[in-house]
């Protein structure tokens, strides 16, 4: 299994290039089975979710072209409307074919996802959106089988539907499928991410008709067919945030290319607060930071308020700031896995409920670590750059999920980390 060795003590210096979003890119992708002619996809990155997905769509009869980031989906004979529990359990995210698959299908098969490292995460949200949407949902065996073979022309309904918790990827599902529905469709207390923004946008390329992505209610017209268009991905906010947090706490100066300040901003507030000088334009960002650092308080909450995506990774920086902060999780029950961890590395976390308190120290000390989950693997790196002596991460296959070419991306900076077998 591959490790991460990192020696820690080196500033940051340069520039490296924000690769596209996961999060977007995964919903974006699923999408392309609501296409009846080709999608054409740019800045799609090279990531295990991505290659996941499009074993997926593969493994359903979508013809996939990759030529470095761009990738063409040709949705145009579909054969099997089925993820199984084997694709599934690999990533959760293959969640997001089920509203394509039976809004332009009428029929799907989804194994139910299971619970995962940083909570139970259940799919009810996705299932009853559905299920206002006229759809017939049976849970049997393990997964989801869906139907819209009893609606009139089998389509789905355009509903009224209020989502009593803020879910990113059950407002993603929801707006795809409403996209083919028949008649409108009004998404209450939406996700505001900016993934779901990026994928309204792909959608209406394609022909949907949907409006206030991006804002809590999301209201869409169903038509009567997609069609492919073209579409960039856009960047990882959550890349970006954690390169800044790397360059705010080994110091040094570092421009990130391909960056959106205006995703960014509570996570660029914080490191202000935290001491790191960021200044920016309409797509880049720079990081400036002595590395002294003081801690500062983090709350998780759905956009735009502080992302969960960062979380691990500002408890990290946490660590070695100078002070005492908390850091409250809102999102998921259990997404403090990375805290062993760093204990381990020296730091001084305790941990009541879903509040974190952390007590600065002086210097955290490289050690073996492992990796549990993708932003918590994050976390523990950006503790491996400042750490003194060697650190190693084992189990880094997550974040291989989330991070392009991470460990080229950061000795282009300057650090030492390399991947040993
Ligand atoms: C592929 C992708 O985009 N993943 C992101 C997405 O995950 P994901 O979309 O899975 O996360 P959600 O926004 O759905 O989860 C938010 C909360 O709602 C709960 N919930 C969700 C759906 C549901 O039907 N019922 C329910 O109770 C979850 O358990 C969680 O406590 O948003 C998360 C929150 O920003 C991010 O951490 C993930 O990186
Ligand atoms: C939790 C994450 O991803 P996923 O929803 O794909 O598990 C993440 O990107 O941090």
């Amino acid at each position: 299994m591959d490790k991460l060795i990192i020696e820690g003590g080196v500033s940051l210096h340069g520039e490296v290039l924000v690769s596209g979003a996961k999060n977007a890119a995964l919903p974006i992708l699923c999408a392309g089975l609501l296409a009846e002619t080709p999608l054409k996809l740019t800045r799609v990155p090279e990531l295990r979710d991505v290659a996941s997905t499009l074993k997926l769509l593969d493994t359903m009869g979508v013809k996939v072209n990759k030529q470095g980031d761009m990738v063409t989906l040709d949705a145009s004979d579909v054969a099997s409307f089925e993820a199984t529990y084997e694709m599934v359990k690999t990533m959760r995210a293959s969640i997001l074919v089920l509203g394509p698959l039976l809004a332009r299908f009428g029929t799907a098969r989804v194994s139910l996802p299971g619970g995962c490292a940083i909570g139970s995460r259940p799919v009810d949200l996705h299932i009853k959106g559905l299920q206002a949407m006229g759809a017939a949902m049976h849970i049997t065996h393990g997964y989801i089988q869906a139907s819209t073979l009893h609606l009139p022309n089998r389509r789905l309904q355009g509903a009224k539907y209020y989502m009593d918790i803020v879910t990113v990827t059950g407002t993603e599902n929801l707006m795809m499928a409403a996209a083919l529905a028949q008649g409108i469709t009004v998404l209450e207390n939406a996700a505001k991410e900016p993934e779901v923004v990026d994928l309204a946008e792909c959608l209406n390329k394609m022909g949907a008709k949907i409006k206030g992505a991006g804002t809590d209610t999301i209201t869409i017209e169903g038509v009567e067919r997609l069609t492919g268009a073209e579409h960039p991905i856009v960047c990882d906010r959550i890349e970006a945030g954690t390169y800044m947090v790397a360059v705010a706490m080994t110091g040094g100066e570092v421009t990130l290319k391909n960056a959106r300040p205006d995703l960014l901003e509570a996570v660029i507030e914080k490191l202000r607060e935290a001491g790191a000088q960021i200044s920016t334009t309409a797509h880049s960002i720079t990081v400036k930071s002595s590395g002294k650092l003081k801690a500062v308080n983090v709350r998780t909450a759905p956009h735009p308020a502080f992302p969960t995506d960062m979380q691990a990774q500002f408890m990290a920086m946490n660590t070695m700031a100078e002070g005492v902060s908390t850091v409250v999780e809102t999102i998921f029950e259990n997404r403090f896995m990375h805290v062993q961890e760093l204990q381990r590395m020296g730091a001084n976390i305790e941990v009541q409920g879903n509040t974190a308190l952390v007590k600065g120290v002086a210097a955290l000390e490289g050690a073996n670590v492992m990796a549990t989950d993708l932003r918590a693997s994050a976390g523990l790196v950006l503790a491996g750059l400042v750490a003194e002596g060697e650190t190693v991460i084992d189990r880094i296959y997550h974040l291989d999920r989330g991070y392009e070419r991470l460990e080229e991306k950061l000795n282009q900076l300057g650090a030492k980390v390399r991947r040993a077998h």
